[in-house]
């Protein structure tokens, strides 16, 4: 059954919260007053829709439907999920709560999107106090896995791990949780070195993003530290650096007065260095980036991106299907494309690669028949391009077996994109063999019966013509 998730806010966060629950198959209803929302709501939609499938080797569920409603109790009501992203005043999301609890049944578990407030800071005043929780996530909601956690159950925790995130759970309230006290930190220091007139916006952020930044990725800070503590490790590295802790390395908790001379200054530098690129650029731009770093994590196992593979093995598996068999139903990633804008040749031979994968699953020749020593090997695969596919497009390939009998396996692949079109076909010749010996073999039993069933079934289908055929 569709799940209901009610977002109270659609700005920034909470249209980033919509777009993961809906990109994830839940049904959100959405309350905000701003006579503008559906429209921001729409747009950060439609940046999510282009990013998240990439991510993934495998289709999203369908995606669920939005609905904006005009009272927080239609919103409420029968939810599975409340998700308050009001702005950060304290009564303004006092006063929001009791109009959720006036609605929502007792158990319907309310997360608070705050970056600093702590849950006995927001329940003050509530009916059913316990069941409201923060559940800080960060910017772009609909990308970043993190969320913190504070105050949570195990039931909240399985809930945001179904929509792929990472809920950290926050062992004891503090303000600001874990991760906003080390930005507020970093930005403090950040807005001293431009008010002193040490470096500009652009080159505190290229401070970051050509060093430190690609290592926090990764691994974080005490882990990279770690490992720049030589062979000796960290308490080499403690040794060496704990000093300059004391040392005005930091102007730890001063903070620059927010003179409008300083404001002015940094927004004038942050202009420049964006030069005419308008805000939803920069989002595009910082999507397709993230995409292309998780995808390179998550082909590494690394991090976020190991996460990403167990969210993605969660998720239903295509339609064993009548006919051809549905091997590939994915979206074309940013980093498949090459400077002609469309998926490059080398990403469509991966993805029949891939198709061809998902036959030896459906035959047995799985995991396990491949660690017993069998598998099969292409010897020989065509590949017709008839038309293109470009970043953010979804595409299926259909395989056939024409020839399912002893060590030869013969299949037939058609890609499509979602509205039907066929953009590519591959016919491949696969031969069975021993891993051991490298050389061709019969396939075990269990095999060559499950094969030998399919390629009779789909004898009885549609076959390619001669000029399909190379
Ligand atoms: N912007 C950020 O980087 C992050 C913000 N947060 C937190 O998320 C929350 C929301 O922040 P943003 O989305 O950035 O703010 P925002 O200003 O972009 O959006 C707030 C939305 O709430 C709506 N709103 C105002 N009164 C309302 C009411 N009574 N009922 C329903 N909606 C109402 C506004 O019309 C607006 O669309 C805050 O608690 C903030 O601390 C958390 C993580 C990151
Ligand atoms: C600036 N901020 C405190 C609103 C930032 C966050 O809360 C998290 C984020 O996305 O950086």
């Amino acid at each position: 059954m569709t799940r209901t998730a009610s977002i109270i806010g659609g700005g920034v966060i909470g249209g980033g919260w919509a777009a993961r629950f809906l990109l994830n198959g839940w049904d959100v209803r959405l309350f905000d007053p701003d006579p503008e929302a559906d429209r921001k709501v729409a747009e950060v939609l439609a940046n999510a829709r282009h990013a998240l499938p990439m991510l993934y080797d495998r289709a999203l569920p369908p995606e669920g439907t939005l609905r904006h409603v005009p009272t927080i109790a239609e919103a409420v009501e029968g939810a599975d999920w409340v998700q308050e992203s009001v702005p950060e005043r304290l009564n303004l999301k006092h006063k929001v709560y009791a109009e959720i609890e006036a609605a929502a049944a007792p158990e319907t578990p309310i997360g608070s999107s705050t970056s600093g407030f702590k849950p006995s800071d927001l329940r003050k005043g509530l009916t059913y106090p316990d069941r409201l929780f923060v559940s800080h996530p960060f910017n772009p909601v609909y990308l970043l896995p993190l969320v913190e956690v504070v105050g949570g159950n195990e039931r909240s925790a399985g809930i945001l791990r179904g929509i792929g995130m990472y809920p950290l759970m926050v062992r004891a309230e503090i303000d600001a949780h874990i991760a906003d006290r080390l930005l507020e930190a970093v930005w403090r220091e950040s807005l001293w070195l431009v008010k002193d007139g040490i470096a500009t916006t652009e080159e505190i952020d290229n401070a970051i993003r050509y060093g430190f930044g690609l290592r926090w990725a990764q691994m974080g800070l005490f882990e990279t530290y770690r490992v720049a503590g030589g062979e000796a490790g960290m308490k080499h590295f403690m040794a060496q650096f704990g000093p300059c802790l004391s040392w005005p390395w930091t102007k730890l908790m001063d903070v620059p007065e927010l003179t409008d001379d300083l404001v002015d200054q940094i927004a004038s530098q942050s202009d420049a260095q964006s030069g005419d690129r308008s805000i939803r650029e920069l989002e595009r731009l910082r999507d397709d980036n993230l995409v292309a770093m998780l995808r390179a994590l998550k082909a590494r196992g690394a991090a976020a991106g190991a996460l990403l593979s167990e969210h993605e093995a969660a998720l239903p598996s295509g339609d064993p299907g009548e006919g051809p068999i549905t091997t590939v139903n994915r979206t074309v990633p940013i980093d498949w494309t090459d400077y002609n804008g469309h998926m490059n040749e080398s990403r469509f031979g991966q993805a029949f690669s891939d198709a061809a994968d998902r036959m030896m699953i459906e035959i047995g020749a799985d995991d396990d028949y491949v660690a017993s020593g069998l598998s099969y090997f292409t010897v020989d695969i065509r590949i017709r391009f008839l038309n293109e596919a470009r970043a953010g497009e979804r595409i299926l390939v259909k395989s056939q077996v024409l020839h399912g009998h002893g060590k030869k396996l013969r299949l037939f692949h058609r890609m499509y994109t979602a509205g039907g079109a066929e953009i590519a076909t591959a016919e491949q010749l696969l031969i069975h063999v021993s891993l051991e010996t490298r050389r061709a073999c019969a396939p075990g039993e269990a095999v060559r019966t499950r094969l030998e069933a399919m390629a009779a079934l789909h004898a009885r289908l549609p076959q390619p013509d001669d000029k399909e055929r190379l």
